[in-house]
């Protein structure tokens, strides 16, 4: 059985950044919309990067930016995969990412009335457009673009689909083992139910969500 990959997102704080670490996150997001309450300037995200460790991947979120912007980022902080959470085309990202040399995600917003077909085909016309492209991250649609704390039907998630995606949308130390054991998703990726308010993380949620991600992987 694969271990399920956990990425802790919206990080702004060096100690959120070192407890995550710790605790043993795959991955680290940092958001580079100018909207979001977790906003990180490249400076202060290269200076966040600078405390993980190798093997720890760090992840540039994006909202419908320009490619000179997300290029300018990439430069200063060399993170490693680009999130795209906008409105961003399969052309699009294809560009973005070639244009900076950085593999992608890309975020499927669920609504009440997408089916699971619609992610399969998603997900398969962003694969075609790009060999940049890693995976999809499935999130809840809201007015707002992320982080909202909010959960979608899982039922939408195939067993085809299921072992490929990134799920994400209202989890926490509390539902995240029911997710994992159901839908069995390549990784996790939690923001508002980690923290303490908007942008500041509270260590024992962290700590939790791990350990309840790595209880529900193991077998029984
Ligand atoms: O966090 C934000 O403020 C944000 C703003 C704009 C686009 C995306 C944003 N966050 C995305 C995430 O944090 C995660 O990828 C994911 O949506 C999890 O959010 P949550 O439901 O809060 O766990």
């Amino acid at each position: 059985m694969n271990r399920t990959r956990v990425k802790i997102c919206g990080l702004t704080r060096r100690e959120d950044v070192q407890t995550a670490v710790d605790a043993g996150a795959d991955a680290l997001g940092f958001v580079f919309y100018p909207a979001s309450p977790r906003y990180v300037s490249a400076h202060k995200a290269s200076e966040l990067m600078a405390e993980m460790p190798p093997f720890v991947t760090s992840v540039g979120l994006f909202v419908n930016a320009d490619i000179d912007d997300i290029a300018a980022v990439v430069e200063t902080t060399h993170l490693s995969l680009l999130q795209f959470h906008g409105d961003e085309s399969p052309e699009w990202c294809a560009e973005a990412a070639a244009a900076t040399n950085r593999p992608f995600i890309r975020v499927f917003r669920v609504k009440p009335d997408t089916t699971a077909d619609d992610l399969l085909q998603y997900e398969r016309i962003y694969r075609n457009a790009s060999p940049y492209f890693k995976g999809l991250l499935l999130d809840t649609w809201t007015d707002a673009y992320g982080g909202a704390g909010k959960v979608f039907n899982w039922s939408l998630v195939s067993k085809e689909i299921g072992p490929r995606v990134v799920l994400s949308g209202g989890l926490s130390a509390q539902n995240v083992a029911g997710a994992v054991s159901e839908l069995r998703p390549f990784a996790v990726d939690v923001s508002s139910g980690v923290e303490a308010a908007k942008g500041i993380k509270d260590a024992e949620k962290i700590r939790a969500f791990i350990r309840a991600v790595r209880q529900a992987g193991e077998p029984i």
